[in-house]
């Protein structure tokens, strides 16, 4: 089935457009509540204690109850909402980001698109957490500001005083120690690559005894983001300080300044207290917009992260749905380089592979044998020219219909954690043991899995460490005949392979040969080279030799040095 096509950020949340207006409306409710508690002080200063009238205090006190569960009850649905409408909007992007990165990481090999994951968290925690809420709260600054006003405009103008020191406050934090902590995570990020990097040659790293500069290396980069963390951290909790250092003092200056009002008949008691009260209501959509200010600007740069990375991913769903291919490979003029501007790694490729034949590659080290073997399967784009299934541009194959007609043995096998059975059947969910068996038995290694501890059920760990690399090649090979594709591409399928395991290896090809697959395989060992109807050499990232594979090895044996522009050997 073809995926869905891929969703960008902005669509995501105009789905959820009816709930955020509704989130709004809440809000506006909920800051109209808070002026309750300022207006209630009011009457009872001015009214209740004047008039020594019981029955307005009940009402007020009852009227004022029902205020505050409301403002209670709405503000816990408004918040309910925004996580609601925070874990759809990343439910939603999810499935578009998660191929994005992927498909992205198969061109570049950039480990930081890892963080593009992340970026979908960070969004989903914005909206639903404060954030989001601090947003839909900061239209209500003025409106209580112009309350105040009424009360009395000096008032208003301390509060403002208040605000604005607030607000600069704040900036002076971000400006003093915002790159700090950026260059602190630069830091600690590189210097997790870098342990995430040697973890991966551990043995070579053990055996050598290069622990300790693998520990050195690490700790000259965590040190200096501690240090710099730290001196971020003390300007900030000096900043912190500050702010509310400020705070208490507006909230006792309103008073002082009241209290100056009143004894001058300006203003009643209550409404010193009420302007008090409403002053430090003012205040906290400032403060919480201060302290959403951080996760808003992380927030903006994920948006915008997921924006670029989206608007660049290659939307593969088509409108239809190809039905199986009979295995048809066309290479028009294919060229590949890494990035513009970069020496070409292949250059003005043309070949074909028909069905039930098997095509063999072989050309010296870096001449652009797996690189070649990628684009066939799709795994890279071509910079120039097309490759073709059956007439089709792979391009034109949706990734999720596609592969399952695809078989592909890497030349470094990476299995994923899981049984052996689970990597054979690709991880599908609806497996049968018989399709995982016919798919080992295709690929002869039946009887060597049937010799492992627990058989199709031992686990192989990551990458497949728990196998030894014969056994590993042994399984991927079952994988790539998983569900009879009619394509093969094999990148040296043999490295590890004793000579039982390669001779299993040629009978389970010719068997798919003889079943009408084609298949490519990169190899240079004569026997399994024996089994190619024809061979391609590759030469600096051209065809220096294209022909039956008597003829070629014939060429190549006569010594003759291969040199494009291409031969056709007849
Ligand atoms: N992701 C990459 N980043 C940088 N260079 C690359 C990348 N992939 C391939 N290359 C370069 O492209 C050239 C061809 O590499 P490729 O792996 O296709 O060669 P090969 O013929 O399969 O080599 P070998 O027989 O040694 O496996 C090499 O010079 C290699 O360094």
């Amino acid at each position: 089935m073809a995926a869905d096509s891929v969703l960008m950020p902005g669509d995501a949340l105009a789905r959820y457009r009816s709930g955020l207006i509704a989130a709004a409306a809440y809000s506006a409710v909920i800051n109209a509540l808070y002026l309750v508690p300022s207006l209630y002080m009011l009457q009872v200063y001015d009214r209740v204690l004047t008039s020594r009238n019981l029955t307005t205090l009940t009402m007020l006190t009852v009227l004022m109850l029902a205020a505050y569960i409301a403002l209670a009850a709405l503000g816990a649905i408004r918040n309910m909402m925004l996580v609601r409408i925070g874990n759809g909007v990343d439910a939603a992007l999810s499935s578009s980001v998660f191929d994005a990165v992927f498909n992205r990481y198969a061109l570049t090999r950039d480990l930081r698109l890892l963080g593009r994951l992340n970026d979908l968290s960070v969004i989903r925690s914005f909206i639903g957490g404060s954030g989001m809420a601090s947003l839909f709260d900061a239209p209500w600054i003025p409106i209580y500001l112009f309350v105040v006003y009424l009360m009395h405009p000096y008032f208003a103008l301390l509060v403002l005083i208040g605000l604005l020191i607030l607000v600069a406050l704040a900036l002076l934090t971000e400006w003093t120690t915002g790159s700090k902590l950026g260059q602190a995570s630069a830091f600690q990020s590189a210097a997790n690559a870098g342990v995430s990097n040697a973890m991966h040659s551990i043995d070579a790293i053990s055996a050598m005894g290069m622990t300790a500069r693998v520990r050195e290396r690490w700790s000259g980069q965590t040190l200096p983001a501690a240090v710099l963390q730290s001196k971020a951290a003390d300007r900030a909790s000096m900043l912190t300080s500050a702010s509310k250092f400020v705070r208490i003092t507006l909230q006792s200056a309103i008073l002082c300044l009241g209290a100056a009002l009143v004894i001058a008949g300006d203003v009643t008691p209550g409404l010193m207290i009420a302007a008090s009260i409403l002053a430090s209501r003012a205040l906290a959509p400032v403060e919480q917009l201060i302290a959403s200010w951080k996760p808003f600007v992380g927030f903006r740069k994920s948006w915008a992260q997921l924006k670029e990375l989206l608007a660049l991913a290659d939307d593969r769903a088509p409108s239809v749905v190809l039905p199986r291919p009979a295995g048809r490979l066309l290479l028009e003029q294919v060229s590949f380089r890494l990035s513009s501007g970069d020496e070409p790694i292949l250059q003005n490729v043309s070949l074909s592979v028909s069905p039930g034949e098997i095509v063999g590659i072989i050309g010296p080290s870096a001449s652009g044998k797996s690189t070649l073997a990628k684009l066939m399967v799709g795994a890279c784009k071509p910079s120039s020219g097309v490759v073709r299934l059956d007439g089709f541009d792979l391009a034109a194959w949706n990734r999720d219909d596609l592969g399952p007609h695809l078989g592909y043995l890497p030349q470094e096998v990476q299995l994923m954690d899981g049984t052996v059975g689970e990597n054979i059947s690709r991880f599908a969910t609806d497996a049968t043991s018989e399709s995982i068996i016919a798919a080992a038995k295709a690929a002869h290694a039946h009887d060597a899995i049937a010799r492992l501890p627990q058989g199709y059920n031992t686990r192989v760990g990551i990458g497949g460490e728990s196998l030894s690399g014969g056994q590993r090649q042994r399984v991927a090979l079952a994988r790539a005949l998983y569900g009879e594709p009619a394509l093969l591409v094999l990148d040296e399928p043999n490295s590890n392979l004793d000579e039982i395991g390669e001779k299993a290896l040629q009978d389970a090809l010719l068997a798919a040969k003889s079943s009408g697959v084609s298949i490519v395989l990169i190899s240079h060992r004569p026997g399994t080279v024996a089994i190619t109807d024809r061979l391609i050499v590759l030469k600096d990232g051209r065809i220096a030799l294209n022909g039956p594979r008597d003829a070629v090895l014939t060429t190549l044996n006569a010594g003759r040095a291969p040199a494009p522009p291409a031969k056709t050997v007849e």
